[in-house]
């Protein structure tokens, strides 16, 4: 019989492609009755009076499960138990269990080996010495001791589901033992309902009992469909462990990729492709410019078109990456995937544990949002950009310094300007839409709506910066050069004596200031005001002359300009249409002097802040968006999940729009070597994630995909929700009310580059980094208390003392104890309380953050659902040794070991370790 292998792995639970899974072949075959999205089938096992092959040796067992299909007969090796060690009445913990996409049937046949476990560091230490790229085979340090086999079929039909079979030798003669397999069906066992292995653990006796709560739709089942969209590829496992009063919890881990790795970076970069483009036409239309200036944007220009050339290609190599779900760790380097986060996943804990209701703890796994292609020689984000800005700010020489407030705020006003513009636009049609009508209500009714979008357009302006940016821009005109520099200060700044901005230092012949004309431009933005007010007097005039006693009541000030009116004749009964037409020609000609010089100023502002220093000005910025596109990714795919899990939580969906969601990132790096400047990425990516709102709109098809609008300094992400969904949800999210995030970042490094920074480096930047995040995290509660409702924070705060939890982490971040994880457990722990959404990052996300979601993972079965605490490291074990983490180290490196070695371990803090042979040299 051909023995397969399941993915690349020794033992692999992977889906097989779906053409393989629903092959035409398999049809004759009986399916497994299941609930849609669940596991089909998911079973446990114990042995019991097992024969050593030496008399008196006691045995160390696991086993090996393997899948026979029912056509190929070919054998898969599908997973693992643990290793129970000591007895011959082994009871694993590690379950068995089949996805619902995965190809199984009644008369699929699993074959259960059972072996003893001689040495379990032998495979650690033989790692070192096998040829690179290769698992050792598995029957190293271990020896067959017998098997098994029954069909799906015969297990599902037998007497409460539970098979006792006895194991043979090889030759399948000698029976060596018995091992049982029963059926495990999470959240719907009635209560009471037990199964009936019992067995000895460790020394003390502990009936197998499943008593079990009604079931409770704790992932929204209903909402699966939606979820499946983001996410691909589930793997699952299962676990049982005892509580502290002796009864069974059970455990499925799962672990997902999610298609927005791909799907939000290529959004992202067509929204930067726009919005280059867009800004680089503006700078061409800047208009006649003196041959400094002309010669300055010339050069910009060569730069900033290859720029957006490289932008593209980068799309057009992300598109042909259709249906990827998943960046593997090794391919962190690649530049056509620098947008796509390293490792992205879903690890999720679902916890059925007795008398308590079902819980499920999610975790978005991610490597450190950084820009690896770049690299880290000259530090990441943070130190470049602080860099960049104290040069820029030193060097007057050539162009007129904008702080990077004042160049945020150029390209707000642009933006709001290329928004209103057209609205304005469009309502004053409207307006003689209505007035073609005769029809003095929706008259009135469109002059409202033309005089608050009009009233938004003038005030987009109302801005010192626009004022200064005019005077720069006249200066920078042939023969408009001053004997002062214009001055780009808002008047807050002015206060500020560090931001004086440098003179320029020109000696030709210089016109004197007065020959610019400041008072012009007020006349030309108030002119907008005007030619509305008299739209407004005209309305009224027209609707009291056709018999209406009231005005429209549409003015800006609530004030009527009648000498307006009264100077633009009108005739009973007249053409309201004729009338009204001419004075919204000159709004929206006014309207177009005012954006054209505006539009010209503020590119001129933008043409600041590329001029200096390129090319690396673009490649800084570049590297942000790189940073933030990989940073985006997880948090679309973080709060789609939340959305998906709390969307029947009438506390947290009031949360969610009246205070925003807390995001809280847990990093693992090192603040040595190359990870400073992951570090120093990854803060700046994380803060940036502040410009992003969302919006929560209903789906009007299948394509539930988020989308983004925006530009670099906000976004707007909206989530589609199915019809169902969208209706349950309050009112104001309905109506499109932009949802906010606050993220924060805590940062603890644990492994030996941690214990070189303690040593001989710095650890100033972890410090800064987590004290200022404390206050972040301290200003989110504070609003949390502030705005939601008094009923609920009594409640909640008999819950929980998050006061006393923050005074804990502020304390420990004080403290500045080395490599001190309580700051992580602490922030996450809080996290949780704040119904916030769980980050945790390393490098690539593989090996740290595996050990750390797992620990993470025990510690809620501890603290939470009375995780027997005999059974904490066993449960730690199970998890790392043969759980979805595991898994991912795998599918990213295509070996099942963690790539830390023994020196490596000794500098990890205790709970950090992975069990032995489960690590080793791996080409990472
Ligand atoms: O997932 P990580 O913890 O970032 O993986 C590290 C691992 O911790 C370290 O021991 C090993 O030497 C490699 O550097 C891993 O990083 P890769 O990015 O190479 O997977």
């Amino acid at each position: 019989m051909e023995i397969k292998e399941e993915g690349a792995s020794e033992e692999g639970q992977h889906f097989l492609p779906t053409a393989q899974a629903s092959d035409p072949g398999d049809c004759q075959f009986t399916s497994i009755q299941k609930t849609p999205n669940e596991p089909q089938l998911e079973f446990i096992l114990a042995c019991k009076d097992l024969v050593a092959p030496v008399r008196d040796r006691k045995l160390n067992t696991l086993v090996q499960i393997s899948v026979i299909h029912p056509v190929e007969q070919s054998l898969t090796r599908y997973s693992s138990t643990e290793i129970v060690e000591g007895t011959r009445d082994p009871l694993f913990l590690t379950g068995v269990t089949f996805p619902s996409e995965y190809p199984i049937y009644e008369e699929t046949k699993i074959k259960l080996t059972v072996y003893d476990v001689k040495d379990k560091s032998h495979d650690t230490v033989r790692t070192s010495v096998l040829p690179e790229h290769k698992d050792p085979p598995p029957e190293v340090g271990r020896s067959f001791l017998g098997y098994a086999s029954f069909k799906v079929g015969e297990l599902l039909k037998s007497k409460e589901q539970l098979l006792a079979l006895s194991l043979r030798t090889s030759d399948g003669g000698k029976v060596v033992g018995t091992i049982e397999v029963g059926v495990v069906k999470m959240g719907e066992i009635e209560d009471g309902e037990a199964d009936h292995i019992t067995t000895d653990v460790q020394g003390q006796k502990c009936a197998l009992v499943c008593e079990c709560t009604a079931p409770e739709s704790v992932s929204g089942k209903d909402n699966l469909p939606f979820l499946n969209s983001v996410l691909k590829n589930p793997v699952c496992k299962l676990y049982r462990f005892p509580t502290s009063d002796n009864k069974w919890m059970r455990i499925r881990e799962q672990m997902s990729e999610s298609i927005l790795s791909f799907h939000i970076p290529k959004e992202l970069i067509s929204l930067h492709i726009k919005e280059d483009l867009c800004r680089n036409q503006e700078i061409k239309e800047l208009g006649e410019l003196s041959p400094h200036w002309d010669n300055l944007r010339k050069n910009v220009l060569t730069h900033c078109d290859q720029m957006v050339n490289m932008y593209q290609d980068i799309l057009t190599e992300l598109s042909k990456e259709t249906g990827s779900s998943f960046k593997s760790s090794s391919s962190k380097g690649e530049k056509t995937l620098e947008f796509v986060p390293v490792n992205l996943h879903l690890q999720r804990m679902q916890v059925h544990s007795p008398h308590l209701k079902d819980a499920l703890y999610d975790v978005i796994t991610v490597g450190a949002p950084a820009a690896h292609f770049q690299g880290f020689k000259n530090g990441g984000l943070r130190k470049l950009l602080h860099r960049f800005e104290t040069e820029r700010r030193n060097t007057g020489y050539q162009f007129i310094y904008y702080s990077p407030e004042n160049t945020a705020k150029a390209k707000e006003v642009l933006s709001n300007i290329n928004q209103l513009q057209p609205l304005v636009a469009t309502h004053a049609d409207l307006l003689l839409n209505s007035a073609s009508q005769h029809s003095p209500d929706s008259l009135k009714s469109s002059l409202k709506m033309l005089s608050e979008k009009t009233e938004l357009f003038v005030h987009a302006f109302k801005d010192q910066l626009v004022r200064s940016a005019l005077l720069a821009l006249y200066t920078a005109r042939p023969g408009g050069v001053l004997k002062k520099p214009p001055s780009p200060k808002s008047s807050a700044e002015e206060s500020s004596p560090q931001e004086q901005p440098p003179l320029m230092r020109r000696q030709d012949s210089i016109p004197h200031h007065s020959d610019y004309d400041e008072e012009e431009w007020d006349r030309v933005w108030a002119n907008v005001g005007k030619s509305l007010n008299c739209i407004i007097a005209m309305v009224d005039k027209l609707i009291e002359r056709d018999g209406g006693s009231e005005g429209s009541g549409g003015n800006n000030d609530g004030e009527k300009e009648p000498s307006l009116a009264d100077s633009i004749p009108s005739h009973p009964r007249e053409d309201w249409y004729e009338q009204l037409y001419p004075l919204i020609l000159t709004l929206k000609d006014c309207m177009g002097e005012v954006v054209n010089r505006a539009k010209q100023s503020l590119t001129f502002v933008l043409l600041q802040e590329l001029a200096y220093s390129l090319p690396q000005c673009l490649m800084l910025t570049l590297r942000r968006d790189i940073v933030f596109s990989q940073a985006l990714a997880g948090l679309v795919c973080g709060f789609i999940i939340k959305l998906q899990t709390s969307l029947y939580d009438p506390g947290f969906l009031q949360q969610l729009h009246t205070v925003g969601l807390i995001v809280q990132y847990e990093g693992l790096l090192s603040t040595y070597s190359d990870e400073i400047g992951m570090l120093e990425d990854m803060t700046v990516g994380i803060s940036d994630l502040k410009k992003v709102a969302f919006k929560i709109i209903e789906a009007k098809s299948n394509d539930v995909l988020p989308v983004i609008t925006g530009r670099r300094e906000h976004y707007v992400v909206e989530i589609k929700l199915p019809a169902r969904m969208f209706e349950s949800l309050p009112l104001q999210i309905k109506e499109g009310q932009l949802l906010h995030v606050y993220p924060v970042l805590f940062n603890v490094g644990i492994n030996e580059q941690q214990t070189l920074a303690e040593r001989f480096g710095d650890v100033s930047l972890q410090e800064s980094i987590n004290q200022e995040n404390f206050e972040l995290l301290q200003e989110y509660y504070k609003i949390f208390m502030e705005k939601m409702p008094p009923d609920y924070i009594s409640h909640f705060q008999e819950q929980n003392d998050l006061k006393a939890l923050l005074e804990n982490l502020h304390q420990n971040i004080q403290s500045k104890k080395r490599k001190n994880v309580e700051i992580m457990w602490l922030a996450a722990t809080i996290c949780r309380k704040l119904n916030g959404i769980r980050f945790t990052c390393c490098k690539s996300a593989k090996d740290r953050t595996s050990m750390s979601v797992t620990l993470e993972q025990c510690s809620i079965l501890r603290d939470e659902h009375q995780l027997h605490k005999d059974f904490f490291i066993r449960a730690l074990d199970c998890m790392r040794r043969e759980g979805c983490r595991i898994e991912n180290v795998l599918k990213n490196i295509k070996c099942r070991k963690y790539a830390f070695n023994m020196l490596q371990l000794m500098a990890f803090p205790k709970y950090y370790r992975p069990p032995e042979g489960t690590y080793g040299k791996a080409d990472t």
